[in-house]
């Protein structure tokens, strides 16, 4: 099962592993005659009614594949309205082809010539609301036609996520009866339910589009250009202690990725330099030089005001401070990055709050869980134990894996030179600030992906010379999604 929006993401890291969407579009629309052929016989009429997305791209495709019958492609629109580059080309490439072509803008022209069979491909995904018109008239026509009908990825009008017709909290909903359905890729959820037969067709999408972070798993996440402060996240870092340096470095990678404010409680023997790395952040003191059980109902009390706290960043193993992480989250009920030497905690406390553990292999080991140097085994153990504590995890190595203990990604950017110290508190930023916005499993992917990437910029610069702060500064261009 996939849905639409994760279909979008799939289909932009396939064009980004070098498979184009135009290339896709040859296999949908020759996946979609295959299927005209397997239920009509040589010489019988077929009748293509395609919309201006990609769609109806798909079945200017087809049209070319099914030579052996009497193929009437018409389209919904004026030619210039065809939407996308891709459609246009192979709208254009029928032409030339001297294809049976018709365009339609009034639905008043519309009328089928008693085809044997309907090629449905007016919307697919990309459908908002109630069908309008011409397509609502030729929804209807279709559905009265008698012939059988075959819906190009989705039925014209219904929402391949529900199975529901679009629009029909309006109360006036159209959409095309099909017979047969040919999917792309995977099975979409809304499908199921519909009194059609389905057939999923491989269109060659590799399946590293789907087992890799990639450029796709960035759509959406790009903010809403009316919002204001505060609405693209708010995060606590709490850390510090022995380590100074840490809680900065995922602070200030936090306002990098995205966040409006940052907050840092740390002991106050270190509150002054955290401050000093950065003016853009809020530092909140906590009284001593470790985090102790003292300091949890001030901790919580900051910790409500924000949308995610990332815990861990430079506060030490001492016992005190253990205690500390313990009572903090066996009392803390929203969503938290949990990183360093705060995972070890994690297995054995019974918490409400929803974490991302940021381990790499050592203290995944520490936590209980288990790794092996196959990244198909990795990520299965990954999985498993993700599962076993409730939790999402997001394993650092070579390549990356994460899991929620049911889907599970992997992510090769980054390179040898990010295991100079402090990258860590990079990516645990990142997540934070990211789990403010989206899903702790999609938040954790795009982070990872997004550390990776700025990693890779700064190793361009510096080589293995990097250093965790090059990462910091990068981080805004890593995450722009074109
Ligand atoms: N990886 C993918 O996602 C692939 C998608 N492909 C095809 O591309 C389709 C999606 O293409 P698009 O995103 O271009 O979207 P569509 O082709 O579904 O339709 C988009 C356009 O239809 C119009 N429209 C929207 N709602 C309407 C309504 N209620 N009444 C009348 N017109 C309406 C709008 O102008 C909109 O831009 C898929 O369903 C599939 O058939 C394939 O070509 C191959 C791969
Ligand atoms: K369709």
């Amino acid at each position: 099962m996939i849905t639409t929006d994760r279909m979008a993401a799939v289909d932009a890291n396939a064009a980004a592993l070098g498979v184009p969407r135009k290339q896709l579009m040859e296999s949908s629309g020759n996946a979609v005659a295959r299927e005209v052929r397997a239920i009509a016989e040589p010489g019988a009429s077929v009748e293509l009614l395609c919309g201006r997305g990609n769609n109806g791209g798909d079945a200017f495709v087809a049209a070319r594949f099914l030579s052996a019958y009497d193929v009437t492609v018409r389209l919904l629109g004026r030619p210039a309205s065809i939407r996308t580059e891709i459609a246009r080309e192979n709208w254009a490439a029928l032409r030339s082809a001297d294809l049976s072509t018709a365009t339609v803008t009034d639905a008043a022209d519309l009328a089928l010539d008693d085809p044997d069979v309907v090629v449905d491909a007016m919307l697919g995904t990309g459908v908002t609301g109630a069908l309008r018109e011409p397509e609502r008239t030729a929804a209807r026509l279709a559905n009265e036609s008698g012939a059988a009908v075959v819906a190009v990825d989705v039925p014209s009008g219904i929402d391949a996520d529900t199975g529901e017709p679009t629009g029909s909290e309006a109360g006036d909903a159209v959409c095309v009866e099909a017979d047969r359905v040919v999917t792309f890729h995977d099975e979409k959820p809304g499908l199921g339910s519909l009194d059609a037969a389905v057939t999923v067709a491989d269109i060659g999408i590799p399946a590293a589009a789907e087992r890799f972070t990639g450029p796709g798993d960035l759509l959406g996440i790009a903010r809403d250009p009316t919002s204001h402060k505060g609405e693209n996240g708010e995060v606590l870092v709490i850390g510090g202690g022995p380590y100074t340096g840490a809680p900065s470095l995922s602070a200030r990678s936090a306002l990098r990725t995205g966040a409006d404010l940052v907050r840092v409680a740390c002991p106050e023997t270190v509150a002054e330099t955290v401050q000093g790395y950065s003016a853009d952040l809020i530092v909140r003191e906590l009284s001593g030089d470790r985090l102790r059980p003292a300091h949890v109902d001030r901790a919580l009390d900051l910790a409500a005001g924000n949308d995610v706290v990332v815990l861990g960043p430079g506060i030490g193993d001492g016992d005190e401070t253990h205690q500390f992480v313990r009572a903090f989250l066996s009392r803390y009920d929203g969503r938290a990055v949990v990183d360093a030497d705060a995972l070890r905690v994690v297995p054995e406390i019974d918490t409400d709050a929803e974490l991302i553990c940021t381990p790499h292999q050592g203290e995944l080991v520490g936590m209980g869980g288990e790794t092996a140097g196959d990244p198909d085994e990795r990520a299965a153990l990954v999985r498993s134990f993700a599962d076993e504590i409730g939790h999402t995890l997001l394993v650092k190595g070579a390549t990356d894996v994460v899991s929620d203990g049911e889907a599970v990604r992997l992510n090769r950017t980054g390179n040898p030179g990010m295991t100079v110290g402090g990258t860590g508190d990079v990516l645990a930023g990142a997540v934070g600030a990211l789990a403010a916005v989206t899903d702790p499993f999609r938040a954790a992917a795009v982070g990872v992906y997004v550390n990776g990437l700025a990693g890779d910029a700064a190793a361009d610069d510096a080589g293995y010379g990097l250093v965790a702060t090059d990462l910091i500064d990068r981080l805004p261009e890593a995450m722009r999604d074109e």
